[in-house]
C-alpha cells in the first residue's frame, strides 16, 4: 500500500516500476515512505520579475535607448543604482517610476517588466537572483554582463 498522493507506473525504457507524484508529477524510482509533497521540492518553475538595469563601459552591449555610447565606470553604475535602491525602499519612489526612466535595458519602456521566465532563460546571477526573491522582494545590486540590476519579483 503506496503513501498518500503516489501513483505507480511502470517504465516502457526501463521495464522498472517507479513512482509518480500525482500532485507536482515529479517521479522517482524510490518506493516512497511518506505522503506526496504537494508542491515541489525545487521551488517554483518560473517566476516574474521587473529590473532596473545600468549599464557601463564594460557590459556586453554598452549602449541603450537611453545613451548611445554608455561610458560610464561599473562603480558609477553600482553607486547609481544603490541610490535608485535607496529611493524605493525609503518610498520616495517607485520601482516602476524609476527602472522607466533609468533602466538600460528596453523593458524600461514596461516600467522594467521582464515577464514570466523559466531556468536557463537569463544570465545565470540574474537568475539566482531572482528565484531566491519573495513576491514584492527587492533584490541587492546583482551583476551580470549586462551590467548592475535590482530586481522586483513580482509574481
Ligand atoms: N526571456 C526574455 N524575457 N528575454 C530574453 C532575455 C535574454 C537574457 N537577458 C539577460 O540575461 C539580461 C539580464 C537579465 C535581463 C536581461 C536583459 C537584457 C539586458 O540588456 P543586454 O545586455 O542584452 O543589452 N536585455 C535583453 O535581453 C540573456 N540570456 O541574455
Amino acid at each position: 500500500q503506496l503513501p498518500a498522493g503516489w501513483e505507480k507506473r511502470l517504465s516502457r525504457s526501463t521495464g522498472q516500476h517507479y513512482y509518480l507524484n500525482i500532485y507536482t508529477k515529479e517521479s522517482q524510482w524510490d518506493v516512497p515512505d511518506k505522503p506526496a509533497e504537494p508542491v515541489s521540492s525545487s521551488g517554483p518553475e518560473q517566476v516574474q520579475c521587473s529590473h532596473l538595469l545600468v549599464k557601463h563601459k564594460d557590459s556586453r552591449r554598452p549602449s541603450s535607448w537611453r545613451e548611445d555610447n554608455i561610458t560610464r565606470t561599473k562603480e558609477e553604475a553600482l553607486d547609481l543604482v544603490k541610490s535608485y535602491r535607496e529611493q524605493i525602499v525609503q518610498g520616495k519612489a517607485s520601482f516602476a517610476d524609476l527602472a522607466s526612466k533609468y533602466s538600460d535595458c528596453s523593458s524600461a519602456k514596461r516600467g522594467g517588466d521582464l515577464g514570466s521566465f523559466k531556468k536557463g532563460a537569463m544570465q545565470k546571477p540574474f537568475e539566482e537572483a531572482s528565484f531566491a526573491l519573495k513576491v514584492g522582494e527587492l533584490s541587492e545590486p546583482v551583476f551580470t554582463d549586462s551590467g548592475v540590476h535590482i530586481i522586483l519579483q513580482s509574481l
